[in-house]
């Protein structure tokens, strides 16, 4: 109370007006423009005072804040008297962070950090991005929300579930933050590959965004996680004491429909046109309804379905340098027909039917999918479910993935199928006996669930596949080589993406896009990684991979005439660098 009412004798605002409604993408930037050159904007004076601040993980510096801060801001005698400097401050996290063996302390070290002092959070993952994603993300993310009832300490993003349903916009204003640019939502009910983990699955959308600003540089403020909880038909959750969500099973059909258009709406009414929604982890039966459905009314996409495509079919063409030839010469088979494999499918086949110029029915037929009852062939299509119907092509039934290995000898294994272990050592030698390099994803997520491990892709092919995965693995020496396997998440994708729809004021998402961004994934490939086996390039220059994504995707923006935000900048890689926020702190006078 006292620090308010000192606040408000110097004319300070508790708010952050940098929050305040309105603003398109340039004033919204200003903020952390300024703050880069340290500029004094009638904005960065307006922060709290005192211990108010120190609670403010917006603004708070801990012991970063200067002797002129300290008196400024009724700082002194509340923080030791050492001064540190940013940088020094990492140094002690990284050191404390690594003193944790327990993945998961590590999560929650992080998640306090995150709620301490956000600026610090987001320099030390910046700096550390190898490091620490697998930290913040996947796979340690994972067990997080199997665990999230009982880690659970303070709400980080919005939880709408089927008691809010009439009052979504109401629930929405009560977020602190006004300008928000990019919503993950998921219903939890399939959390990478650990099936439904209900409300808990709010670990998710948290920690994509907080790629989405680590990453791709979108303000934390312009940031909304949510949840939307309509039971879960975990009962092992439900019988838990400490489970946070909704103590029903799922709402289906019209019911569930029915809150999630209530959502839609109340976004777009409270946010505009112009905010992102991305759908993240949902079922196979909701997330293609769901995508057709909002697709053509707001700007969406599926994470699951359209980033994972984008990353694979950028790390397919990246590939091509090592395998020779175009990716209509390849065979593709894949073992899952969910939302990533169809996804990735249809995406490959795109590309193909572009550059090959052919009928897009034609290029599908380069491509297989196996699912739990075996390859899909036209014989079975009327029991099929709509999505995996275009990949019912002619053959003999085959129920096995080592079968359809070896009859449709593919050149290019994709594991989308969210079951461990399900590329055999039989699977990948059949794999290898026709393929000089076996190119192998393995792409389900966390590392428990992948088809298959880095080691065991380079021992079973005597060190000739190419390797990669959802999940990160580390480098493996083979034979006096080392092999660097590459992390085929979509993370690479989602916050340049995302990062170029915002920055060009886009309002639609096109699959063309999709293909845009891949392209500039692609094209960040160099000899040098290619020498190495790489068909990813290194997670340490992300920032400027993601840069050139959005660049991409805001130019393909504005050749469909989808971006609002006018006139067209001419060189859109420096405008998405100098729009991308800085962690770096800003000086309070
Ligand atoms: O979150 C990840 O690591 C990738 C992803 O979208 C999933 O597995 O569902
Ligand atoms: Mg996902």
């Amino acid at each position: 109370m006292e620090s308010i009412l000192k606040q408000m004798k110097e004319g300070e605002s508790v708010v952050d007006p940098s929050s305040a409604v309105g603003g398109g993408v340039d004033d919204v930037y200003g903020e952390d423009r300024a703050s880069e050159d340290q500029l004094i904007t009638p904005w960065t004076v307006s922060v709290a005072s005192g211990y108010t601040l120190l609670r403010d993980p917006h603004h708070n510096k801990g012991l970063a804040f200067t002797e002129r801060e300290r008196d400024s801001h009724y700082l002194r005698g509340l923080l030791p008297p050492a001064v540190a400097t940013q940088e020094l401050q990492e140094k002690k996290l990284m050191q404390n962070i690594r003193s944790y063996e327990v993945p998961l302390h590590r999560y929650v070290a992080m998640m306090e950090l995150e709620e301490r002092n956000e600026r610090l959070f987001y320099k030390l993952l910046i700096d550390n991005v190898e490091e620490l994603l697998p930290v913040v993300y996947t796979p340690t993310v994972g067990e997080a929300c199997q665990k999230y009832g009982s880690i659970f300490k303070r709400p980080q993003g919005l939880y709408i579930s089927l008691k809010e349903k009439g009052k979504i916009l109401e629930v929405l204003r009560n977020w602190p933050e006004r300008n928000i640019q990019v919503i993950v939502v998921t219903d939890g009910e399939r959390i990478l590959g650990l099936g439904d983990l209900g409300c808990q699955g709010m670990g998710i959308p948290v920690g994509k965004l907080a790629l989405y600003t680590a990453l791709g540089g979108v303000r934390p403020s312009a940031c909304l996680p949510i949840t939307i909880d309509v039971g879960t038909n975990n009962q092992k959750l439900l019988d838990d004491e400490f489970y946070i969500g909704l103590r029903q099973k799922r709402a289906t059909g019209k019911e569930y429909y029915d809150l999630l258009e209530e959502f839609m709406s109340a976004v777009k009414q409270n946010y505009g046109e112009k905010v992102l929604v991305q759908f993240e982890d949902f079922a196979n039966h909701n997330a293609f309804e769901l995508l057709a459905k909002y697709r053509t009314s707001h700007l969406v996409f599926n994470d699951d379905i359209q980033g994972t495509a984008s990353v694979v079919l950028a790390g397919l063409v990246a590939s091509l340098k090592l395998l020779g030839g175009s990716l209509a010469d390849h065979t593709f088979l894949f073992l899952g027909a969910g939302e990533a494999g169809t996804g990735i499918a249809e995406l490959i086949a795109l590309e193909i039917s572009t550059k090959a110029n052919i009928p897009i029915d034609e290029a599908r037929k380069k491509i297989w999918l196996v699912d739990s009852k075996g390859l899909i062939v036209s014989s079975r299509k009327e029991t099929l479910q709509h999505f995996k119907k275009p990949w019912a092509h002619e053959h003999e039934p085959l129920s096995t993935l080592l079968d359809a290995v070896k009859a449709i000898k593919p050149s290019v294994l994709i594991g989308t199928s969210g079951v461990g272990q399900t590329f055999t050592q039989n699977v990948v030698e059949a794999m290898a006996a026709f393929n000089e390099r076996p190119l192998i994803m393995a792409l389900s997520n966390p590392t428990s669930q992948a088809e298959c491990t880095a080691e065991q892709a380079y021992t079973w092919t005597q060190g000739r596949a190419i390797f990669s995965s959802g999940s990160p693995f580390d480098p493996y020496e083979y034979n006096g080589n080392l092999f660097i396997p590459g992390q085929a998440n979509n993370a690479y994708i989602f916050p340049g993406l995302g990062f170029g729809l915002v920055i060009s004021g886009a309002i639609r998402v096109h699959d063309e896009m999709l293909l845009a961004a891949s392209e500039a994934l692609a094209n960040q490939v160099t000899q040098e990684h290619y020498d190495k086996g790489m068909i990813y390039p290194p997670l340490t220059n992300i920032r400027k991979i993601s840069a050139h994504i959005a660049a991409n995707v805001a130019a393909k923006a504005y050749d469909l005439g989808l971006a609002t935000r006018l006139p067209r900048p001419t060189d859109l890689v420096k405008y998405a660098e100098s729009c991308m926020y800085t962690p770096n702190y800003r000086s309070y006078r």
